[in-house]
């Protein structure tokens, strides 16, 4: 018995080698005269043909892994066999660290194996180690495993792969073997080429794996789609009776994972989720339960299988479209690794596609933008999906299309395959999948060429390219957590928006009569409420106003109770007078400047905002309105965007969206004309306009119009509407307001004709409610002469009558408050869109409208408004008012914040991971009270800037600098 075919059985207990080849492999790479190159297919036992040599060799093997689950799993395995292995990455204790580090400079380390990630081979901490054992002459050999990395025509492209070319270089007498399951002609050569091997031998097997049953059923053509894959399962696990092996289904999202393994469940199979979402313990149960055979089925994102090496898994289903063939084929690869008859089931459905073509093209956008535009696009991952559509939709043996896509023969299927088995019975599926998708979605039918818009020229070139990363966490976290990237992304955004909108005195205009108008202490947004107060008066109490207006501002300590406070006071002046009086315009119909004017300077923070006022600074100019600002919140794909390709909307879109509905409940902003317009185009929006110009309410009728446009609102389109009509409802209750006062001033007012034709005023959604600080001033000078003249000449605007109290006014406003703390959900910026800005990106508040020109009123004010005291403690104000939060509470916000830093391995021990948290909680609650959305704020700010300058918290002394920082 040679030394070799000893060692197989002694140290890793196989009888014999699997295959001829693996033996091959074992031998040439002992042998170390060439560098190797192997490409088997999976569960061949590549794992084997570095380990085994490792054993033998004197010196260490290092070996690159994509993945540190992977290296872990290994690392693990071989551990057992009592082979000394280890592994450096960012997730090890440090204690450990220095062990391993300590062997490897010792004399003659005892390490066999070392594992490390490519971005840790060309990590600068790692290079002391690394140059010690080369200069030595202590690196026997150098694996690559996963070598398609390497390659950007590979599915699972790691640039740090690249990186492997210079360490290659530097290592000149050191052996190196590569090895991969997934490696065609154009692959290989890139390998070869980049890891610089010399003439390597080369060993290339067949991916063709007749053990392995290829099946594709159409999803949306089940009556039950959970009942079928329960029964697939049941028959791939043996049946009830004699019930064997395990099986793996993919879904590609957490939530799916969660569903159809308590479908299955409940179906009466065994089955655990097995996702990223869970916590890191029930995770590992689900993973050890699965692998000790006490549950059946795991049904798991992609993440899971990464060296999972479980002989007997009789089946893998995926219940989502993979993301490329390759990684079909590595996913599906995971059955029958004991060579045992198994199954491999894909449960398409052209919505899966059209979601992952739809991430796949936005992904390949990404980071085509990354590498620059001048660089050829690369198509490979494209081309790698639209292989995989292929697989599903083609008539054709499936194994002949894994085969020739990875440029191997066509195999002997031998009816391995549901085509091979029974080509009728595929066919007739493709034909009701057809004629479904030619029911359900006429507008693709003309594009397409084959059902479901396959089009077989395109896959021409299919084997090519090679898709995603299949391992790569990244993926992971595009697929799942991509949300939170988009968060992130809305989050900088927003908060840069806003920055630039904060207005520094030299925006403040001298002209403006409120008290602080420069005061940042309660945001510009909360302005606009002050200046609907001082709106609501005449020029001749502008200064009592003013006073109202400035006592309210200091007795409130954020925005939220300011906004309650002001809408409290306009709401006991309505109690205590019974009116409130309307702004005084002029010819045009704008709001007089000297009422207007109190707010100006705030109100110009406003326009600095959105429009081009001259008044702004130029620093300040250049921030994008927020009716341009894409609404980042991540769509749903395919939902509302056909025939776009653009799957973003901008909050102008938005608005019109919401002024869509609005215009629908025949509450017309161009005002009568186009009002008629829609009486005539539709019949529905008339008997609307009727009810509400006979008095309906605001609520019943917008929501009625909503349905009798036939097509029923989405939710989210719903709640659109409801914030648009909102905004509209309080518009409208101070239109009111200024209406019935102008009605009981003057008897010369006449009263709308019943059902007769109205004449409406409704906010102007385009058009600029604010007039510009130059407009103001110019206006300024004798506004009273107009007032005065306008009460002679009034020319009557019937506002619909409205019931909206002021108590849903302020809740509204707590609403939209409560929706500003959350500043990264997205929602707030459709809010935000409300509230800031319109369409055309001038300044404007939906609530403050502006009669059209060709309107006047009289204005009188009442004196009963003089007496209405400031009432800080009202009762909306107190509901309103956030609670400190205790200890307890800020360590639960801390620790959620901070899980994912740990999950990531930036704490080199747990309890390091505990004690900052500790600290942080502390920290937090220190000082003045705070609600919980502050501290959570702050806590990720302190959190984001505590990582932005230590790369991995190592010790306690790393959040020294934190101490006295001021919260
Ligand atoms: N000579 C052998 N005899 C029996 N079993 C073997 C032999 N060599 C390897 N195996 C087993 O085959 C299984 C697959 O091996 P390994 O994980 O190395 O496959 P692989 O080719 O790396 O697959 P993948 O590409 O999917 O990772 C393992 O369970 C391993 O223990
Ligand atoms: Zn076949």
């Amino acid at each position: 018995m040679t030394a070799v075919e000893r060692t197989l059985k002694t140290r890793f207990g196989f009888e014999k080698f699997r295959s001829r080849q693996q033996e091959d492999v074992v031998r040439a790479v002992i042998k170390g005269e060439r560098d190797v190159f192997v490409c088997m297919p999976t569960g061949a036992g590549k794992s084997l043909c570095y380990q085994l040599p490792a054993v033998l060799a004197t010196g260490i093997t290092l070996v690159i892994s994509p993945l540190i689950a992977l290296i872990q799993d290994q690392v693990e395995h071989l551990k057992t066999l009592n082979i000394l292995a280890s592994s450096i990455n960012s997730k090890l204790p440090l204690e450990e660290r220095r062990q391993i580090l300590a062997d490897l400079e010792s004399e003659s380390p005892r390490l066999k194996l070392l594992y490390i990630t490519p971005e840790m081979v060309a990590s600068p901490s790692f290079q002391p180690c690394l140059n010690s054992i080369c200069s030595r002459g202590l690196l026997a050999l150098l694996a690559v495993d996963e070598a398609h990395c390497v390659s950007q025509w590979g599915h699972d492209f790691r640039p740090d792969y690249l990186k492997l070319g210079e360490l290659r270089s530097r290592l000149p007498g050191v052996p190196c073997v590569a090895l991969t399951a997934t490696a065609p002609k154009r692959v290989q050569e890139d390998i070869a080429h980049a890891l610089r091997l010399k003439s390597p031998l080369t060993f290339v097997l067949p991916v063709f794996r007749k053990n392995l049953k290829y099946d594709v059923i159409f999803r949306d053509l089940l009556p039950d789609p959970y009942i079928h894959l329960h029964a697939f399962a049941k028959e791939a696990l043996g049946g009830s009776t004699a019930e064997k092996g395990c099986g793996i289904v993919y879904c590609r999202t957490r939530e799916s994972c969660e569903d159809v393994a308590h479908r299955l469940t409940k179906l009466g199979i065994m089955a655990k989720p097995y996702h990223a979402g869970l916590k890191a313990g029930d995770r590992t149960t689900s993973q050890a339960d699965w692998m000790e055979g006490r549950v059946a089925v795991i049904v798991a994102t992609i993440s899971f299988g990464m060296g999972v090496d479980k002989a007997d898994v009789r089946f893998v289903a995926h219940w989502n479209l993979a993301k490329s063939l390759a990684s079909y084929y590595q996913e599906s690869g995971r059955a029958g690794r004991d060579g045992l008859p198994s199954f491999c089931r894909m449960y398409y459905s052209p919505k899966d596609r059209d979601q992952l073509n739809f991430l796949i093209r936005k992904e390949v956008a990404r980071k085509q933008e990354k590498r620059g535009s001048q660089k050829e696009l690369d198509k490979a991952p494209i081309l790698d999906f639209e292989a995989m559509v292929a697989f599903c939709e083609k008539e054709g043996c499936r194994h002949a299309t894994i085969s020739q896509f990875f440029g191997d023969q066509k195999p002997n299927c031998d009816g391995a395959c549901d085509f091979c088995h029974n080509p009728k019975v595929v066919r007739a599926q493709l034909e009701r999948a057809s004629a479904l998708s030619t029911r359900t979605e006429p507008a693709r039918r003309s594009e397409p060429r084959g059902p479901f818009g396959f089009d077989p020229e395109l896959y021409a070139g299919g084997r090519k390219g090679y898709g995603f990363e299949r391992y790569d966490e990244e993926w992971e976290s595009h697929a799942e957590d991509d949300s939170e990237r988009r968060k992130k992304e809305f989050g900088d955004m927003f908060r840069k928006q806003m920055s630039l909108r904060k207005v520094s005195v030299a925006v403040h205009n001298a002209d403006c009569q409120l008290k602080e108008a420069c005061s940042q202490r309660i945001p510009r947004l909360s302005i606009v409420l002050a200046h609907l107060l001082v709106f609501l008066f005449s020029t001749d109490t502008l200064s009592q106003a003013v006073e109202i207006e400035h006592e309210v501002f200091r007795a409130c300590k954020n925005a939220t109770l300011y906004r309650a406070a002001v809408l409290k006071k306009v709401s006991d002046l309505k109690k205590g007078s019974g009116h409130a009086e309307a702004p005084p315009v002029d010819e045009d119909g704008n709001a007089c400047s000297s009422c207007v004017n109190g707010g100006e300077s705030k109100i110009a923070q406003e326009e600095a905002a959105t429009s081009s006022s001259s008044c702004i600074p130029e620093e300040q100019q250049g921030f994008t309105p927020a009716s341009q600002v894409y609404s980042l919140k991540r769509k749903r794909v395919g939902a509302g965007f056909r025939g776009s390709s653009n799957p973003f909307q901008t909050a102008a879109e938005l608005l019109k969206t919401s002024q869509h509905e609005v215009l629908s409940a025949g509450l017309t902003p161009q005002g009568p004309a186009r009002k008629e317009e829609e009486q005539e185009e539709k019949p529905e929006a008339k008997r609307t306009s009727l009810s509400v110009s006979s008095g309906s309410k605001d609520h019943t009728s917008l929501d009625s119009s909503s349905k009798s446009w036939g097509k029923p609102l989405s939710k989210k389109e719903q709640k659109r509407a409801n914030a648009a009509k909102d905004s509209y409802c309080i518009s409208r209750y101070f239109e009111k307001k200024k209406m019935e006062s102008t009605q009981r001033e003057s008897n010369t007012v006449p009263e709308p004709e019943e059902g007769g034709p109205t004449l409406v005023t409704a906010p102007e959604w385009k058009g600029s409610t604010i007039a510009s600080p130059t407009d103001m001033k110019a206006k300024n000078t004798g506004c009273s002469k107009d007032v005065e003249s306008r009460s002679q000449n009034p020319r009557l605007v019937v506002n619909p009558p409205v019931d909206v109290t002021m108590y849903q006014a302020v809740k509204e406003t707590a609403r939209i408050e409560e929706a500003m703390r959350e500043s990264e959900s997205a929602t707030l910026l459709e809010l935000q869109s409300f509230f800031v800005s319109q369409p055309s990106g001038r300044t404007a508040f939906p609530c403050v409208s502006r009669p059209p020109s060709n309107c006047k009123r009289r204005v009188t004010f009442d004196p009963v408004v003089h007496e209405s005291k400031v009432d800080t403690e009202n009762r909306y104000t107190k509901q309103l008012l956030p609670e400190a939060v205790t200890l307890k509470e800020a360590a639960n916000i801390v620790v959620r914040v901070l899980d994912p830093f740990y999950k990531k391995g930036k704490f080199a021990t747990k309890d390091l991971f505990k004690s900052f948290a500790r600290f942080l909680s502390h920290l937090l609650v220190e000082g003045k009270a705070k609600d919980q959305a502050k501290v959570k704020t702050e806590a990720k700010c302190l959190i984001k800037s505590f990582f932005s300058s230590v790369q991995r918290c190592e010790s306690e002394a790393d959040w020294e600098g934190l101490r006295g920082r001021d919260q």
